[in-house]
C-alpha cells in the first residue's frame, strides 16, 4: 500500500500540549535509561548487523545506515554526522543546509523533528526547536520537506524524535511515514522500556533503523543488550548531562569506548558535546566509527542574522570538521 504523507494524521505532534503518559525525567537529571530489549530479538539483530556489512549502500538497500558506517570503516575512516533541528530556521533553509552538508562530505544526515519539551536538549537546541514550532513546523511539513531532498543526497538520513510525536501519531502510521519520506533510521532518545518492542515491529516492517543509545552511567550488563539490539550504529552519548557544545571531550569517552568495542564489532557514534575539530580529531584517536554534532551546527545555521550567513557559517565548520578527520 502506497502511503501518502498527506494522509499522515498526527493532532498537536510537536508540542506536548496532548500531554504523554510518559513520565518525563527531570531536566537536570537527565541522561538516557538504557532499554534491555527482548533478549529473544537480540541474536536476530545481531544476524542483521552482520548482513549489513555485506549489504552494499544503494539508495534502495535496506541497513544502509550500518553498511555506510561498515563501508567507512573499512576505509579507515570516520563518519561525520551532523544534527540539524528541522524547520529552524525555516524549512527551505534545512533543505539547503542538509544539501549543503551532503556536499561537505558529511556521511548521514540526523534530522530533529522540533518538540516543546526537549527535556534531553541544552539551550542551543531548546531555543532551535521554538523557534522552528514558531514558524509553524510539524511533523507532516518535515517529512514533505525530506522527500523533496532525500533523492539528492548521498548521505542516508536519521530522523530523530521524541516519544511524543510518535504517540501521537501511532507507531505504524509513523513508521510508514517516516520510511515514505526517505529516512532510513530513527533515533528516539526517550522511547520507553514498554514500547521498544512494539515500535521496533514497526520499524523493521518500514526497513528503518532504530538507534539506540549508550551513556556514562549505563550499567555494563545493559551495555551489551543496547549494543546487540542497536540498529544502525550505537549511539555513544559521551557525557551525563543535555546537549549542547563543551570546551573539551570528557577523558571517560575512550575507556567508554574500548568498553563498548568489547562487546560489539558494530560501528560506535559519539555525541553530546562535540563542537571542535580538536574534538573530532580526538575522538577517531580513540577509535571512535562516527562523531555526532549537533548543537554546534544548530548555532551557526539558527542563530544566524540571516538563512544566507547560516548557511555559509555551517558550510565553513563541516568542512573545517571534515578536514580533522582521516583521509
Ligand atoms: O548537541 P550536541 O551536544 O552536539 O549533541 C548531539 C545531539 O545534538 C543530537 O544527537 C541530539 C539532539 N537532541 C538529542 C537528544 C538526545 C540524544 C541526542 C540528541
Amino acid at each position: 500500500m502506497c502511503f501518502i504523507l498527506s494522509e499522515l494524521k498526527c493532532y498537536g505532534s510537536t508540542t506536548s500540549s496532548s500531554r504523554n503518559q510518559l513520565n518525563p525525567m527531570s531536566l537536570s537529571s537527565f541522561c538516557m535509561i538504557p532499554r534491555t530489549p527482548h533478549a529473544s530479538k537480540i541474536t536476530s539483530q545481531s544476524a542483521a548487523a552482520a548482513a549489513a556489512l555485506a549489504t552494499a549502500s544503494s539508495p534502495a538497500s535496506a541497513n544502509r545506515i550500518a553498511s555506510t558506517m561498515a563501508n567507512l570503516k573499512m576505509q579507515g575512516k570516520v563518519a561525520l554526522i551532523p544534527y540539524l533541528t528541522a524547520g529552524d530556521p525555516n524549512l527551505d533553509t534545512t533543505a539547503e543546509a542538509m544539501r549543503l552538508l551532503d556536499t561537505c562530505g558529511c556521511d548521514i544526515i540526523e534530522l530533529g523533528v522540533p518538540y516543546s519539551d526537549p527535556i534531553a536538549d541544552g539551550p542551543v537546541i531548546r531555543a532551535s526547536a521554538t523557534r522552528s514550532l514558531a514558524q509553524g513546523t510539524t511533523l507532516e511539513k518535515v517529512l514533505s520537506m525530506l522527500k523533496e531532498v532525500v533523492p539528492d543526497l548521498k548521505a542516508p538520513v536519521v530522523l530523530f524524535t521524541y516519544y511524543n510525536p510518535i504517540l501521537n501519531c501511532g507507531m505504524e502510521a509513523f513508521s510508514k511515514a517516516v520510511k515514505a519520506a526517505g529516512a532510513s533510521g530513527l533515533l528516539v532518545p526517550d522511547l520507553p522500556l514498554e514500547e521498544t518492542d512494539n515500535l521496533h515491529e514497526f520499524t523493521v516492517a518500514n526497513d528503518l533503523e532504530l538507534i539506540r543509545l549508550t551513556t556514562p552511567t549505563t550499567q555494563q550488563n545493559h551495555v551489551k543488550d543496547i549494543a546487540q539490539a542497536s540498529e544502525g550504529f550505537v549511539y555513544l552519548v559521551s557525557l551525563t548531562g543535555v546537549t549542547g557544545p563543551r570546551d573539551f571531550v570528557h577523558p571517560q569517552v575512550e575507556n567508554l569506548l574500548a568498553e563498548l568495542k568489547q562487546v560489539t564489532t558494530k560501528s560506535v557514534a559519539v555525541g553530546f558535546g562535540i563542537s571542535q575539530p580538536e574534538h573530532v580529531s580526538q575522538l577517531a584517536k580513540w577509535g571512535a566509527d562516527g562523531v555526532i554534532i549537533g548543537s554546534a551546527m544548530v548555532k551557526r545555521l539558527g542563530e544566524a542574522a540571516t538563512p544566507e550567513e547560516g548557511c555559509v557559517s555551517l558550510e565553513k565548520f563541516a568542512r573545517e570538521l571534515k578536514a580533522a578527520l582521516p583521509k
